[in-house]
């Protein structure tokens, strides 16, 4: 498609989703502005840079459908984003919007060929001569994400991308967040209230690197990083969008200026954990040893075996131990569920 056929029909459909799955694989570079002064850039298919006329101090990616079937969050951006190109949505901040993975997103499947999740930090070109659909966008959102922040007007700018996920299976805890380990640093206050706002009170403190958007987003972007599960993954029109309620108005406040209702900081209203263990797929004997509708976030007595793989079996080693993201299709060498328990982030927020 040539640019500008590409901006007769965005023009005449404001949806840029649509047209990203009906060219999965590529859009032309294409730009033009809006009647209220907004400048929009289409950078490739799912990827698309929107710029006030008057830049507020954060640079927001919101990205979505990093698993292809993961459609709440595609909806929500998709919603938000066409209120933007409507001019319904007047931004006040810069904001690139992505939708992560087109071919899967059509096919309604968490991945083609790789885990676009877990392949970011460079781990799309860490094993020399494979090569994937998934490896190829992440090496690519990658350079498109450094280009969004590191293009922002100079001065004292805030960084931020928040990822959106829904889960295999139900939690305990609807909503929750996968907070990027951060090295050390202290977690953020502010970021805390504002997942609040979202709905999502309940917060994984990751201890290690990860290859995941929001660690590459946390470490190399030096941005406020985070992978907001919003509930459980349905197809394309059985989400209740009415659970999203909260996560959309906080997003949209953020985006525009508008007001957000967060309340201040304070330990006792969050749900937080750290991972204990993460147990991965060794061989394709991996097996869980609980039901699929056991919810992210049960508790199980110490010593119940809940997965075993090849000449081994995975126990309950403490009390409060809690599963998360059990999935034993995963690919072999990949994590397969997080063991968690119950944290206080006490004098490590700021
Ligand atoms: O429900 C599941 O098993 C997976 C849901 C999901 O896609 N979660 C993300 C979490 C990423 C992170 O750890 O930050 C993933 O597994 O990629
Ligand atoms: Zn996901």
């Amino acid at each position: 498609m040539k640019p500008e056929e590409l901006l007769q029909q965005l023009q005449q459909t404001p949806d840029f989703l649509k047209l990203s799955l009906a060219n999965p694989d590529f859009l032309p570079f294409a730009s033009y502005s809006l009647p209220n002064g907004t400048e929009i850039e289409i950078w490739d298919t799912g990827v698309i840079y929107c710029q006030p006329q008057q830049c507020g101090e954060q640079d927001i990616v919101l990205s979505s459908g990093v698993h292809g079937n993961e459609t709440a969050p595609v909806e929500l951006c998709s919603e938000l984003l066409n209120d933007v190109l409507t001019g319904t949505l007047l931004l006040t901040e810069r904001v690139l919007f992505l939708f992560g993975n087109p071919p899967a997103i059509n096919a309604g499947v968490r991945e083609i060929q790789d885990n676009l999740n877990r392949l970011f930090s460079g781990y799309h070109s860490k094993e020399p001569g494979v090569t994937s659909a998934e490896r190829e966008r992440a090496k690519k959102l990658e350079a498109y994400v450094l280009q969004f922040f590191q293009a922002a007007p100079e001065g004292l700018r805030e960084r931020k991308l928040y990822d959106l996920h829904t889960a295999i299976r139900g939690s305990r805890f609807e909503k929750f967040v996968v907070y990027p380990f951060l090295h050390g640093a202290d977690w953020s206050k502010q970021q805390f209230e504002f997942l609040k706002a979202c709905g999502a009170n309940t917060v994984l403190l990751m201890q290690t690197p990860a290859s995941t958007f929001s660690y590459f987003a946390a470490q190399s972007c030096k941005a406020h990083g985070f992978t907001i599960e919003l509930g459980k993954a349905r197809p394309f029109g059985q989400n209740d969008m009415s659970r999203f309620a909260e996560a959309a108005s906080a997003l949209r406040a953020l985006i525009s200026g508008g007001e957000l209702q967060t309340t201040e900081f304070n330990e006792a209203d969050f749900n937080l954990y750290e991972v204990r263990r993460s147990i991965n797929k060794n061989t394709e004997s991996f097996k869980l040893h609980f039901a699929d509708n056991i919810e992210n976030f049960t508790t199980f007595e110490v010593g119940t075996v809940l997965a075993s793989d090849e000449g081994v079996e995975y126990k309950v080693e403490v009390e409060g131990e809690a599963i998360i993201f059990p999935n034993p299709k995963v690919a072999i060498g990949q994590r397969a569920m997080l063991m968690v328990k119950p944290v206080s982030v006490a004098g490590k927020v700021s």
